[in-house]
């Protein structure tokens, strides 16, 4: 695809939908590569502070499931009245659909359990504006509101040395370790999977690509029992965190959970 201009400026222009212009069409590459934690996270915070002043529509998520191939799929639309005004002088609000497919079996052919689809839409006439693969930004989306409830619920968020245990190697675990080593002062990141060879193929994946102290563990008991952030990130059916694991009385527990 032939992107002309910036897509970031297209995305938040109304023009192009005044206009009778087709919607314009986002991979996931060209998406990560609009993607960064420095503009994700306050985004994701601010969105939610305007859940708490009215400022956003969200009604619950619509799911429907499909038990022979034990996948769901989730339409969520939403709507945010802008606070700020975009380059052509009106109010930034925006108005989106997100459709997410979780397919479990989908490892089995080398593709990503989750995979979505986010259409936006001109928020004043409904116009489609931009259809975009939403794997990624679902992804990094994930993991910025954990930061964001991290840094708001967490008292000792800000203390250095912090240790973060996740549970689970599929894409959240990976862009969860991403995610803490990049917004706080983390020491270490251990990682525990149900099966072993998957914690430590993740654990090469991000030594590979910068990250320092990441640990991979054989026993779930082991990951936790010294973390002050532990992330779920599992299929599982089952809790794989025990109460009696952890040591530490002030830690901040997140779980990622299947519909
Ligand atoms: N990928 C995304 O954008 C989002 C994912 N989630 C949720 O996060 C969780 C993980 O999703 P992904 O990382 O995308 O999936 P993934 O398929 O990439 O990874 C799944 C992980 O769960 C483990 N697992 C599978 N069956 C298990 C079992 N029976 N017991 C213990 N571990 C098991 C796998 O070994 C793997 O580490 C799911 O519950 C998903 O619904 C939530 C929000 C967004
Ligand atoms: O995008 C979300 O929100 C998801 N929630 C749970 C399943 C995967 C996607």
């Amino acid at each position: 695809t032939v992107i002309k201009g910036n897509p970031a400026a297209i995305i938040s222009s109304k023009n192009i939908a005044v206009t009778q212009a087709p919607p314009l069409f986002l991979s996931d590459d060209q998406v990560l590569g609009l993607l960064d934690w420095e503009t994700l996270v306050p985004a994701i915070e601010s969105v939610i502070a305007g859940v708490d002043r009215g400022q956003v529509i969200q009604p619950a998520r619509l799911v429907m499931r499909i038990p022979d191939k034990d996948a769901v799929v989730l339409s969520m639309p939403g709507y945010v009245k802008g606070t700020n005004t975009s380059q052509d002088g009106s109010p930034d609000d925006s108005l989106a659909v997100k459709i997410v497919t979780s397919f479990t079996r989908n490892k089995d052919i080398g593709l990503p359990s989750i995979l979505a689809t986010v259409l936006l839409y001109n928020p004043d006439n409904g116009k489609l504006k931009v259809v975009m693969e939403g794997t990624e930004i679902t992804k990094w989306r994930t993991a910025a509101a954990s930061v964001v409830a991290t840094k708001h619920i967490f008292p000792r968020s800000k203390e250095s040395g912090l240790i973060v245990a996740i549970m689970g190697s599929g894409a959240q675990a990976s862009i969860h370790a991403k995610a803490f080593d990049a917004n706080f002062n983390v020491k270490q990141i251990n990682i525990w999977n149900h099966r072993y060879p998957g914690a430590q193929d993740l654990v090469n994946k991000l030594s590979s690509e910068g990250l320092k102290s990441v640990k991979a563990f054989e026993h779930g008991q082991d990951a936790v029992k010294e973390a002050d952030i532990i992330v779920t990130a599992t299929y599982s059916s089952v809790p794989v965190v025990k109460y009696e694991w952890i040591v530490k009385r002030d830690v901040i527990l997140m779980l990622l959970e299947q519909e």
